[in-house]
């Protein structure tokens, strides 16, 4: 379990109500409303007004109570320490018994008049901003026994997948090796299966013992399999998404890489779970994703804040390694490197620092390419890149992969793939398309180039558009054989986590993927491939997707 730096108030046991932050509670007495419109409307709906609610703490998450018993105040309702004649609501655990609620309560019997209800109806009405009907969760009542088994049938269905690994920070943009840590999971009832995990942040899945031949891997429950969400609609649980991002940013920057890729993990759960999250229990069932991150999930749809993100992106050392990782070429060491060197600004930087050329480049350009571009000017990149391609040769293909062949809105860069479909024309394209962009001034500056003995070239740099006004954006070329097009394809299209799955997916069908090929018959022995196994014919992305065994996804479909 990550609980290693966590803060203090998660460690502590989970208090009785006197052990509550009384400060908190008073906070909210003082200053319910807030200073913005929102909350002032929301507090003029004092849904709970008139109730006396007494919540039992066993059973549910510190963080949770304190977020009821504010939210209980806020509202209208009076929060009660402990079970008066006044008590008109008793809220408790899901897993709550009454025969246990007696016990803990001294009771004899169940006096009348008052409710026990489940907190699940708590949390909806504080979701709905409304005091609904609580029949189906009281905890005498038979009905909510029907409603709990159906809640969990539907939260049966989820995604699951074994392991993602490989994960490459950007701008170090290359497939790499898996350094995840490995946890033995191999007890674990459902071999497949992260919904009972309990494993937080850190909860990279080690990959069961590779199966032998291809038939008997359950190929529906792999992230790649699914499709991503529906991008037309508004995007489910964004709020959530974006809160998780800077947390995963945060943690990688302030090198807990695991906790990071923790991070990673949910949000890529979050992105395949196409409905809003509006149960505490929904985002305990989300793949991947253990008790505390679903903690912060809930805390975050409740509140709307992240307490713990605010914390650790508050300090000095997190906004400055932040913005200092931004810089194109500048990873999280390095970042870190220079605040501890006494680097606190970009100026600071430009004249003290060691940059490397890459990194003056980044430097130089830094509000530019931290900027995302919107998909039109991608677009427009993408087609004078095809233009200057087919000047050299009227026969080659060009095309925009990444972001943007997945539809998005915006690009952080653009990715271009150039092939020829005779198989040898693309050859010594190359060298000459990267001096026709760069003759016209389109190419601006060259980070990296890689030219060598592989059959893809690659590279990255940065461009700027002809017209009155552009800006410089990040582009990347890749030049490969038509062959090899249908993986590069996939590859150049992403997103970065379905290509995780869809190559962990290989692994464990005893094949393997690249930006290259599909090949089979790979022999490894403790992870690492002794025999490279021979490269399927891969005419299309279709037949990529066939021979993985999954159903195809259309490039919108990938954006997991
Ligand atoms: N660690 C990585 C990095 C990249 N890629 C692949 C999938 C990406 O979709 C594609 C392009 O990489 P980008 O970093 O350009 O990512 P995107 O185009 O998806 O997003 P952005 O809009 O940020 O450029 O390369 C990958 O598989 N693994
Ligand atoms: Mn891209």
């Amino acid at each position: 379990m990550a609980s290693r730096n966590m803060p203090s108030t998660n460690k502590r046991k989970r208090g009785k109500n006197e052990d509550l932050d009384a400060e908190k509670c008073k906070k909210s007495k003082l200053e319910p409303g807030g200073n913005s419109a929102k909350s002032t409307a929301e507090n003029n709906n004092r849904f709970l007004n008139g109730l006396h609610i007494l919540i039992i703490s066993a059973g549910i998450q510190k963080f949770r109570f304190d977020i009821f018993k504010k939210q209980i105040i806020k509202y209208g309702g009076i929060y009660m320490e402990k079970f008066t004649d006044e008590t008109s609501h008793i809220i408790v655990d899901e897993k709550m018994e009454l025969d246990r609620l007696c016990r803990i309560l001294k009771w004899d019997s169940i006096p009348t008049g008052v409710k026990i209800i489940k907190s699940l109806w708590l949390s909806g009405c504080l979701k709905d901003n409304n005091l609904n009907s609580s029949a189906n969760f009281e905890l005498d009542n038979q009905e909510f026994r029907v409603q709990s088994v159906k809640n969990d049938l539907l939260n049966d269905n989820v995604k699951v997948e074994p392991s993602t690994s490989n994960y490459s920070p950007k701008n170090e943009h290359s497939p790499t090796k898996d350094h995840s840590p490995k946890k033995d999971h191999s007890s674990k009832k459902a071999a497949y299966s992260d919904a009972d995990s309990d494993y937080d942040e850190a909860n990279d899945r080690a990959l069961p013992a590779s199966p032998k031949g291809h038939k008997h891997i359950p190929t529906e429950k792999w992230v790649c399999s699914a499709a991503s969400s529906d991008k037309k609609k508004e995007i489910p649980n964004k709020n959530v998404i974006a809160k998780l991002e800077e947390m995963a940013k945060n943690y990688k920057n302030s090198a807990d890489k695991w906790r990071s890729f923790g991070y990673q993990k949910a949000i890529a759960a979050l992105k395949t779970y196409n409905k809003e999250i509006t149960t505490y229990e929904d985002a305990v069932a989300l793949r991947g994703v253990g008790k505390k991150l679903a903690d912060k999930i809930w805390e975050i749809i409740q509140t709307g804040e992240l307490r713990k993100l605010n914390e650790i992106s508050s300090t000095d050392e997190a906004k400055t390694t932040n913005m200092f990782s931004d810089i194109w070429g500048v990873g999280a060491t390095t970042a870190r490197l220079w605040y501890t060197q006494g680097h606190r600004t970009l100026a600071n930087l430009e004249k003290n620092a060691n940059l490397n050329r890459q990194q003056k480049v980044g430097l130089r350009l830094y509000d530019d390419l931290k900027e995302r571009m919107t998909r039109e000017e991608a677009g427009k990149i993408e087609q004078y890149v095809k233009e200057t391609a087919q000047k050299i040769n009227p026969g080659l293909i060009a095309m925009a992969c990444g972001s943007y062949r997945r539809g998005k809105q915006t690009c952080g860069d653009v990715d271009v793939l150039v092939t020829h479909p005779d198989g040898k024309s693309h050859k010594g394209v190359f060298q000459k398309l990267l001096h026709g962009l760069h003759e016209t001034g389109f190419l601006t500056d060259d980070l990296v180039t890689q030219d060598d003995h592989s059959t893809q070239q690659k590279y990255l740099g940065v461009c700027k558009l002809p017209e009155e006004g552009s800006q410089h954006r990040r582009l990347d070329i890749i030049v490969v054989p038509h062959n090899e097009l249908a993986c590069a394809l996939m590859y150049f299209t992403g997103s970065a986590h379905f290509n995780r799955s869809c190559r962990n997916l290989a692994i464990a069908k005893g094949m393997s993927l690249s930006e290259h090929s599909l090949n089979t018959g790979v022999i490894r022995s403790h992870g690492e491939k002794i025999n490279k196994g021979t490269p399927l014919p891969t005419p299309t992305e279709e037949s990529v997707f066939e021979l993985l065994g999954i159903p195809y996804r259309s490039p919108q479909e990938r954006d997991h």
